[in-house]
Parts: structure tokens; sequence; C-alpha cells
């Protein structure tokens, strides 16, 4: 376990003077003002229409963007064999962060995930037996501010999405009051978990990540994200759905399922 430590110690301070690399400073990004920033309703209302017009599944959606996930923390973050601690919820937010631990270790990171409440449906089983049959370590307990900060080099916030409505229930206090606190950099999946979806940081407190990846769509809050890096993922809308709800989406480059906004 010391040696473990010192590793990531060692590791967190030589990966931070790699953090992105100079092709990512000297890229064009489109304006980030020409994209609609969706309120918590319409994102819930894009969603049910990829699932009864276009009849995509969950399934489907979740793992385009869980690998959206993966391939942004890649691109903003280098070298890859680094400790990502994985916090999943209980929606489908908690499932993205499932998708991208698998996609993260195939990319050669090594992913903890811990996943406090568990749903009992079949797709969460076989997402979480996935993580598991690729020696993907689940933890029973959340580790400690100190434990985080010396063992591992980002966290993955996948707690909560657009349905989150605030305040955030006792059960996942802790767990949120500890990623406030900690210096380790924080990504979050689509919402910085306990953020208003539309009105973004809570006055007092709230996480604040270096990377924000949205999901579809930038959603209302991600005005407030002050971090680093802010890419958009979630490859997967149909042109007559954009239209509908003028989402005004930048163009993906190539075979690209992100692209960074800022
Ligand atoms: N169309 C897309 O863009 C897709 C997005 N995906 C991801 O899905 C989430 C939204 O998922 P959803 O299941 O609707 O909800 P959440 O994950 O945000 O959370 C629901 C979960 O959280 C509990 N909860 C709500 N409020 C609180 C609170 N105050 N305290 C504690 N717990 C709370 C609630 O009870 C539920 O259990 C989206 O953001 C994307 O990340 C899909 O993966 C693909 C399609
Ligand atoms: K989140």
């Amino acid at each position: 376990m010391v040696l473990f430590r010192s590793y990531s110690a060692l590791f967190s301070r030589l990966s931070s003077a790699c953090f992105s690399s100079s092709t990512f400073r000297s890229a064009k990004f489109p304006n980030k003002t020409m994209v609609n920033y969706l309120g918590q309703q319409e994102a819930i209302n894009v969603d049910v229409e990829l699932f009864n017009t276009y009849k995509f599944s969950v399934d489907q959606l979740m793992e385009l963007a869980g690998l959206s996930c993966a391939t942004a923390i890649h691109k903003a973050y280098k070298p890859t064999k680094s400790n990502i601690l994985l916090v999943c919820g209980p929606g489908n937010n908690g499932g993205d962060g499932l998708v991208c631990a698998r996609h993260l270790k195939l990319f050669g990171f090594i992913p903890y995930v811990y996943y406090p409440k568990r749903t009992d449906k079949e797709l969460y089983k076989n997402l979480l037996h996935q993580c598991v049959s690729m020696d993907i370590k689940i933890l029973d307990d959340f580790p400690e501010k100190v434990v985080i900060e010396s063992d591992y080099h980002l966290i993955v916030d996948a707690l909560f999405g657009f349905s989150f409505k605030p305040p955030v229930r006792p059960e996942f206090a802790k767990v949120l009051e500890t990623m406030q606190n900690v210096e380790t950099p924080i990504c979050s999946i689509d919402i910085p978990s306990g953020w208003n979806v539309e009105t973004g940081c809570p006055a007092e407190g709230g996480i604040q990540p270096e990377l924000l990846i949205s999901l579809t769509a930038p959603k209302k809050c991600a005005k407030d994200f002050k971090g680093r890096y802010h890419f958009l993922g979630g490859r997967f809308v149909p042109p007559e759905l954009e239209k509908k709800y003028n989402l005004n989406l930048p163009k993906y480059s190539g075979t690209e399922c992100v692209i960074q906004l800022n």
C-alpha cells in the first residue's frame, strides 16, 4: 500500500506537467455561444424523443455516452497509467459511469468503481458484471479525502445527471462533501453533481470540476462551468431532432465522438 501510494503521488506530480497536449491548445474550437443550452425539462424531452420517437434503446445511447466520456478523459489527461475513481449514482448518469470505466480500462487507465446504490435492472447488473469481468475493482466504501488525494489522479463524477433535483438526499451527502473538498481533479459527466441543472453551482459549496463532458447538448448549468476542459459527447442526435430543439450543435470532426467546446 505504501508503494502504491508513493507511486501515485509521484505519478500525480509527473502527470500534471503532461496535461493536455499542445495540439489541443492550438486547435480551433467552435463558438460555444452558438450551441443551445438546454433547460432541465427540454433535456428530458429530448431524451424521451430519442427513446420513443427514434426507438433508440438506453443501452445504445449509454454505450455511446460512456465511450464519449472515456475518450474526452483520454484527450485531456495523459499518460494513461493512472488511477481513476469513478463514483456512480443510481440513474442513467451512473450507468454512463460504468460504461466509461470499461472503456477507460481498454484505453490503459486503472479505473476503480464506487457504486453504492444499485438498481435491480438487467442493464445495470450487466454493466457491473462487465466491469468485474475486466478486473475493474469495485470499492465497498468511499475512500477518505487523504486516500483519494494520494491514490487517485482523477475522480469521475457520474452521480447525478439531468434528472437531479436539489437538495441532495442525506445518503449521498458525505460523498458529495468529500468531492467538494478534495484537491484531486474532477471530471463530471453531463452535470456537475449537486448543481442545479439550470442555475448551476449552489451559492455555498458545490464541486468545481476541471473537466465537464456535456452529453447530447450542454445544459444551462454548463454556463457556470469555469474548469479547464469542456467537451461535448453523445454523437447520436438525428438531424430532425437537432432541428426541432434548435440545438445548433457544433460540427464533430471526421469520426470523432467528442468535440472540445472551450
Ligand atoms: N439523452 C441523453 O443525452 C442521454 C443521457 N444519458 C445520461 O442519463 C442521465 C440522466 O439520467 P436519469 O436516469 O434520468 O437521471 P440521473 O442519472 O440524473 O439521476 C436519477 C437518480 O438520481 C436520484 N436523485 C435525483 N435527485 C436526487 C437528490 N436530490 N438526492 C439524491 N438522489 C437524487 C433519483 O432518485 C434517481 O435514482 C443524463 O444526465 C446522462 O448522463 C444516457 O446515458 C444516454 C442518453
Ligand atoms: K454527474
